[in-house]
């Protein structure tokens, strides 16, 4: 379907009414508190008569299945704006129109979180319990409204992945799916978008829809071009040259990552602007930063990240400036500026821990994931500080033409839900944020995750050598072990041991999704040893081997705790999926990042003391430690991500009373 110019409408559409209750005082504990009070069904309860509706539907003759599925579509249609019970009342159908393609039966669970995400909420549906299907039941009646449905997946490798996989069912429920993926040209992304169904990730459907903006300019108000039409008047060229249909019901698979993650990076379409001064003086910069004495010239705050040059520092700058050929250093602003960027470079941006030098340009690795990022830069002349630390080729500085974040574009959706296996944790922030209400999808049987006692040392080496043993006890008994580490320098260092012991493993660290999918998947088998960074293979399926069952199931080792909780819940999540046994055990030490970072010295030295003499407790209290860390940190960086959403809103209220007019 090729879209036709009616189709392009990159200006979100409106709302439907809210099904979100309102904000009431309610009294709690002592006192009364302002609290939403959200009316929705009983979804267990509901889920279960769906199931029980469905169950009735197999005996269903294919034709009547069809002529049942034509007719609900028609009454979802008819309500296409307020479509809730309509959509509810096909679920039942609709399951059973999977189970005939995908040879599927939805659980119970699976009904409930599609009416969870029906109802535009924030779902926590524990790992390996089907997401995909379910997100896909709850998509294909909302696909029958004929507005746009995008499903956002955390890769390309699973947007292409699912779309095929689900081609069919949405075939059989009247709809054609599309996915967009990264390396497609504009026509390409346009055809695809045209689909009533399509797979996405969140960068590609944000960079396309600031890139249509951008196409639109000042016919950015469907209205507007509606009416020009209207009087016959013709558009600019450009505005067929957008590929969206338009946005309107968004679901975002492993939604913690999007809205939480990387909700404050910006993602922003630039230009190369030529700057050879600015490049020329970058590399002066860093040959001034590596001359300064730490201490004297300048102070490093670890916790904060920050540099600052001491007065010191600044006069020997001033000194120092004048030789190094660069006008731009003789600039007092521009010199301390350009100088403590380098100095950043320099203690805080280590290789194969935040970036990775490939053919002689600087990738990013990914904090979270711990995927490579090639084309992402850092801003404000850091990138170009990393380079010329490393010594390769300085790039140009880019200038930014259009940038939002992912926290402000969810906000502009009328209908975003998401799902994901971890989002207890990040609840509030998404309520306070996206007005998104939370529910917890219970398991459709009962997990059988065993977490190990967490082990605790004072020095990383003893930390290295017990996962080391562990890997080899594992590996001894045959049973599947997945490792994650925190980054590839550590990963590496694993890899090196290993080999050393002569234990086969396979190391994954790059950013070759299918691949990695690829090795993941068989990561249950017997005898398998798999190190990876934290969330690698995020969204695969880990089928264990036949005899792996009866060696525990896969045994989930973390090497480092992260600065979320969450992301460390995601790794063990590999574990122990569909009912399978399994177990998770975290390794750490008083010198992990996180403990030397958001724990008071005083405190870490103490615990360090206590381990090393083996103090009764001492382990208790490095788990405890570690958990106080860990909610310091999620904390911080909570209100930082708050502090980026109240400086957005401010600018948008403020700024958009005196956005100027663009009418012909
Ligand atoms: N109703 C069902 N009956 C049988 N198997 C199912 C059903 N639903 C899903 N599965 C299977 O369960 C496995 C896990 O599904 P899926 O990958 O969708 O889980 P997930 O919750 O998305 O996992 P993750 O959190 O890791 O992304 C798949 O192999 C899928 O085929």
């Amino acid at each position: 379907m090729t879209p036709t110019a009616e189709h392009v409408r990159t200006r979100v559409m409106p709302p439907p009414p809210l099904h979100e209750g309102a904000d009431a005082w309610v009294h709690q504990g002592i006192g009364w508190w302002r609290r939403r009070q959200y009316a929705r069904p009983d979804f267990a309860a509901l889920a279960a008569r769906l199931h029980a509706e469905h169950a009735t539907l197999a005996s269903l003759p294919d034709k009547t299945l069809d002529e049942r599925l034509e007719s609900h579509r028609r009454q979802v249609r008819r309500h296409r704006h307020d479509c809730l019970a309509q959509a509810t009342a096909a679920l039942p159908i609709v399951a059973e129109a999977a189970r005939r393609e995908l040879g599927l039966d939805p659980y119970p669970a699976q009904f409930q979180g599609a009416l969870a995400l029906l109802h535009g909420t924030l779902a926590e549906m524990a790992t390996g319990e089907g997401k995909t299907l379910t997100i896909a039941l709850a998509a294909a009646p909302l696909g029958w409204t004929q507005l746009p449905v995008h499903i956002l997946t955390a890769n390309d490798y699973l947007a292409r992945r699912d779309a095929a996989n689900l081609a069919r069912f949405y075939a059989r429920c009247g709809l054609d799916s599309g996915r967009v993926l990264a390396p497609m040209a504009p026509p390409e992304r346009a055809e695809n978008y045209a689909a009533g169904i399509v797979y996405t990730t969140g960068k590609e459907l944000l960079a396309d829809f600031l890139r249509d903006r951008l196409l639109l300019g000042p016919w950015q108000d469907a209205a507007r071009r509606v009416a020009r039409r209207h009087f016959g008047a013709s558009l600019p060229a450009s505005v067929g040259r957008t590929v969206l249909r338009g946005l309107h019901h968004v679901i975002v698979d492993e939604a913690d990552n999007l809205l939480i993650d990387e909700a404050v990076t910006p993602l922003i379409i630039s230009r190369e602007s030529e700057n050879p001064a600015l490049v020329e003086a970058v590399q002066a910069a860093h040959r001034l930063a590596a001359a300064l004495a730490e201490g004297s010239d300048y102070k490093v705050d670890e916790r904060r990240r920050q540099v600052e040059l001491t007065e010191a520092g600044l006069d020997r700058l001033a000194r120092e400036a004048g030789s190094t050929g660069s006008a731009l250093l003789e600039h007092r602003h521009w010199r301390r500026e350009l100088v403590e960027t380098a100095l950043k470079a320099r203690h805080f941006y280590h290789r194969d821990k935040q970036y990775v030098v490939a053919d002689g340009t600087v990738v990013i690795v990914d904090e979270f994931t711990g995927r490579l990022m090639p084309g992402r830069q850092w801003k404000q002349g850091l990138h170009q500080a990393v380079e010329a630390k490393e010594g390769v080729p300085v790039t140009q500085p880019s200038e930014s033409i259009a940038q939002l974040s992912y926290q402000s574009f969810f906000r502009l959706l009328p209908r975003v839900s998401g799902i994901t296996g971890t989002a207890r944790e990040c609840a509030r922030e998404i309520w306070a944020v996206h007005r998104r209400p939370f529910c917890v999808i219970p398991r459709h049987r009962p997990g059988r995750f065993r977490p190990e006692a967490t082990r605790v040392f004072a020095r990383a080496a003893g930390k290295w050598d017990a996962v080391v043993a562990a890997i080899a006890e594992c590996h001894a008994t045959g049973r599947p072990v997945l490792v994650g580490t925190r980054n590839i320098a550590a990963s590496e260092e694993l890899a090196q041991r290993l080999r050393e012991r002569a234990i086969p493993f396979h190391l994954l660290n790059a950013n070759r999704h299918q691949e990695e999918a690829m090795i993941v998947e068989r990561a249950g088998e017997r005898g398998s040893v798999t190190l990876a960074t934290n969330m690698a293979g995020r969204g695969t399926d880990i089928r264990l081997g036949e005899e792996s069952a009866a060696l525990g199931g896969l045994l989930v080792i973390a090497t480092e705790p992260h600065r979320s909780g969450r992301i460390d819940r995601q790794l063990f999540g590999r574990a122990a999926r569909q009912g399978d046994p399994g177990s998770g055990q975290l390794f750490l030490s008083c010198e992990d990042e996180l403990l030397t970072d958001f724990l008071p010295v005083t405190i870490n030295r103490l615990l360090r003391l206590a381990l090393a003499q083996r103090w009764p407790g001492a382990r208790l209290a490095g788990v405890a430690a570690c958990r106080w860390a860990q909610s310091r940190a999620e904390r911080a960086a909570y209100r930082q991500r708050l502090a980026v959403f109240q400086q957005d809103r401010w600018i948008q209220d403020n700024l958009s009373a005196g956005r100027p007019d663009f009418s012909p």
